[in-house]
Order: structure tokens, then sequence, then C-alpha cells
């Protein structure tokens, strides 16, 4: 009988098709990040971008909840303070100064608090149950919210929004979280995961080179004056329109069956 690492208790993965399922499960504690945890969402991270097979991932957590952020009381022992010399511009497990290459949907029941909400933010589509929680709430404990949401919410959400929610840590519902863009998708408590695989099944059934181009030319010209951005989107693009699966999908019309994408 293979040992259960702490690795594989604490994070889930599933392959379900094209998608690859990543569940927190730490369910006693609301999901708390350990870092067994951190490390098996990294290596998934690195599996959905290395295998050609998959073409999205759903993020989820286990009983109820989504994330409630760092553990709080496993910090009182080993203290980020304590951590000499750490460079945390990068966080991979958290999917700071890193993006998936393939769509990533967040599947949201229960608490999204602090680190929850930290790395919903490098999702892109977002689902939640109605009675989830949201909120930024590393200053309520003297924290700083180092999983990159002083850099990225206020990229996401109106600027006043994002202040208010950084600053006074406040949690919201998901009514407000979705009335503010922070998600997506509001569904009965318990479906979210449900709909969440439903948008992955809709992407993974895309041509997926369109599909992680269109996701490329989303971030690359984020930040780039609008001809530049076009310069850039163009290239992305014509090489789309290069690929087999560019044939395969206007063949597929004429003869009125379902495209066979390769991935090529
Ligand atoms: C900076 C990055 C993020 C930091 C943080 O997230 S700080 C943590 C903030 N979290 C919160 O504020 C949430 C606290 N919890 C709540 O508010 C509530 O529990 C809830 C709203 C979530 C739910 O309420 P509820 O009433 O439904 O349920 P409860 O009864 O309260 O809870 C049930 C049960 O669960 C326990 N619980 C809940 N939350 C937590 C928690 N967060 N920690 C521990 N336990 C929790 C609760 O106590 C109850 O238990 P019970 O026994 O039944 O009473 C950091 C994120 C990752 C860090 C990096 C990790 C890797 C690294 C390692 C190092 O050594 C340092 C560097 C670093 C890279 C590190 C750097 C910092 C991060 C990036």
């Amino acid at each position: 009988m293979p040992t259960v690492t702490p690795e594989d208790q604490h994070c889930l993965v599933e392959r379900r098709g094209h998608v690859l399922v990543v569940t927190m499960n730490r369910p006693e504690v609301k999901n708390a990040l350990s870092g067994p945890m951190l490390a098996r969402m990294a290596q998934a991270w690195d599996e959905v971008d290395a295998d050609p097979q998959l073409r999205a991932a759903v993020l989820t957590g286990a009983g109820g909840s989504f994330c409630a952020g760092a553990d709080l009381k496993a910090m009182t022992a080993a203290h980020p303070g304590d951590s000499v010399g750490l460079d945390l511009s990068r966080i991979e497990s958290l999917l700071k100064g890193r993006r998936l290459s393939k769509p990533l949907i967040a599947a949201v029941e229960g608490a999204a608090i602090a680190g929850g909400t930290e790395i919903l933010q490098a999702t892109d589509i977002r689902v939640a149950g109605e009675g989830a929680r949201f909120g930024v709430s590393e200053p309520r404990w003297g924290l700083f919210p180092m999983g990159g949401s002083a850099v990225r919410l206020v990229r996401q959400i109106p600027y006043t929004v994002a202040a208010d929610l950084l600053l006074t840590g406040r949690h919201i519902r998901a009514a407000e979280a979705k009335q503010i863009g922070l998600i997506g998708h509001v569904v009965p408590d318990g479906t979210a995961l449900e709909l969440a695989l439903e948008l992955a099944g809709l992407i993974a059934a895309n041509g997926p080179i369109a599909v992680q181009a269109i996701l490329r030319t989303i971030r690359e010209t984020e930040a780039l004056p609008e001809n530049d951005a076009f310069t850039l989107e163009a290239k992305i693009g014509m090489a789309v329109f290069g690929s087999e699966d560019a044939r395969e999908g206007p063949r597929a019309f004429a003869e009125k069956r379902t495209p066979q994408f390769k991935g090529r």
C-alpha cells in the first residue's frame, strides 16, 4: 500500500479528461495553506503547463471552503519574519510571478479569505456559491498580503474598491464580489464546482492553440500601448491561423461535425 504523503493529503489533484482539478484539502482548518499543500499546488501547475493533453484547470477547496489563507496557528511556530533572505517576489504555488499557459477556473464555496482571495486573483474565470465570502484580511493580523493582492487587486477591480478591501481587511459576500467584478458567476451553494467543470469543458472542446494564444495575448499585451499591443496580438494570432487546428475547425463546420483538434 503506497504511503500517502502530506502533499497528497493536503492537496488533491485529479485529471478529468482534458481538465486538471486541484483541490486544497485541509477542511478542518478551512483549507488554510500548508507547506505540503503549496508544494503539491506548484507541482500541479507544472503538470498543467507541461502536458499537452491538459487544456484547462480548476482550483477548488474541500469541505465547503475554498481557502482561509496562511495557517495562522502554524505561523506562531514558523513565521515569515524569521525567514531571512527569502525572495517573495515570486511564489509559484500561489501563481504570484507565474501565470499558467492554460485557463484556470476557480470554484469557490465558503471562505476565500486572505491567501484565498490572493490566489483567486491568479485565476481567469471565477465561480462562487452564494454564501462564499472574500477578503484580504492580512492587515487584521498585522500581516502583509504577500500573495500579490497589493499589486494585482487594483488592476482587476476599481481602485477605490480595491483600496477599501486591502486597507479594511473586511469580508464581502459573493453578491458584492460579483457586483465589483472580482468574480464572474454566483451559483447556489454547493454547485460552484459543477459550473466550473462545465466551463472548463467548453474551453477544453475549443481549439487548444487558439485558447492558449488568446490567454497569452490578454496577459502579454496588458501593459502595452495599444498599437504595440496590436503588433504582438497580430503575431500571436497569425501563428494560430498557421495551425492544422485552424483548418480543422472550418472543415468540421462545413462537414457538420464536431472538430477534432489535435493541438497542432
Ligand atoms: C501572505 C500570504 C497570506 C497570508 C494570510 O493568508 S494571513 C492568514 C489570514 N487568514 C485569515 O484572516 C482567515 C482566518 N480565519 C477566519 O477568519 C475564519 O476562520 C473564516 C472566516 C475563514 C471561517 O470562519 P468560520 O466561523 O466559518 O470558521 P472558524 O470556526 O473560524 O474556523 C474553523 C476552524 O478552522 C481554523 N482556521 C480558520 N482559518 C484558519 C487559518 N487561516 N489558519 C489556521 N486555522 C484556521 C479555525 O481556527 C477553526 O479551528 P478550530 O480548531 O475548530 O477552532 C502567505 C500565504 C502563504 C505564505 C507563504 C507560505 C510559504 C512560506 C513559508 C515560510 O516559512 C515563510 C514564507 C512563505 C513563502 C509564506 C509567506 C507568506 C504567505 C505568502
